[in-house]
């Protein structure tokens, strides 16, 4: 599996140009290690604090909470946020947005985004991200903030690239760092139980409905 790393020259170009013509993209050391250091510490404050809820499926009227299906627990992000890390990576989506724009006319517009928690165990099912009808996401952003996550703690992000079937998979580790960024209408994904706590930033990039 080819992976940008973002502290080396002329990533940017390579992400953008792999997202346009793949639809989907790996990228280690999207931030500095501090950042993403402060950002669980974050996630991980905010939680004892009480501020997350159970994550569910739907919106208005068809929203439910289905733990067979999504076991996670979210606190959405505030763009006014006073957290430099938090600001750090809203300004690198900043950049993608802008770069996803000039070259490929995709009209990124706001983003929304949400701290993520799966407890040991927990679960997401196979899944779209982009509500059916509506094509206002358009462009998902799971970044992990996992320490020292090993091969056998599980809570692989599996990516399914073939949309008709389950033979073309990509089972990718939530390492501290890491951004997974795909087509929110394409790609079926599924995030694996793991034997540890995972923490994520999971948050889309919609377009102006009109
Ligand atoms: O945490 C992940 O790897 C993916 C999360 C996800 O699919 C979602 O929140 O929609
Ligand atoms: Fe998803």
């Amino acid at each position: 599996m080819k992976i940008t790393d973002f502290s080396k020259p002329n990533a940017m170009e390579e992400l953008v140009s792999r997202i346009a013509e793949d639809g989907w993209a790996v990228v280690d050391h999207f931030l500095p290690a501090d950042s993403v250091k402060t950002l669980r510490k974050e996630c991980m404050a905010a939680h004892r604090e009480g501020g997350f809820h159970v994550a569910g499926i739907g919106r208005g009227g068809d929203f439910t909470v289905q733990e067979g299906i999504r076991s996670d627990e979210v606190m959405w992000l505030e763009p006014e946020t006073d957290s430099a890390s938090q600001k750090a990576y809203f300004t690198q989506l900043d950049q993608i947005k802008q770069q996803m724009n000039e070259q490929f006319f995709m009209g990124l517009n706001e983003f929304e985004g949400h701290f993520a928690i799966y407890n040991e165990g927990a679960l997401y099912k196979k899944h779209l991200d982009a509500f059916r009808g509506q094509r206002s996401r358009v462009l998902t952003v799971v970044f992990y903030l996992n320490d020292d996550w090993a091969s056998d703690d599980g809570g692989e992000l599996r990516l399914y690239l073939d949309p008709n079937g389950e033979s073309e998979i990509r089972d990718i580790m939530p390492i501290a760092g890491r951004a997974v960024i795909f087509m929110a209408e394409r790609f079926w994904h599924e995030v694996l139980p793991a034997c540890r706590d995972r923490m994520s930033i999971t948050g889309w990039f919609k377009v102006r409905s009109t």
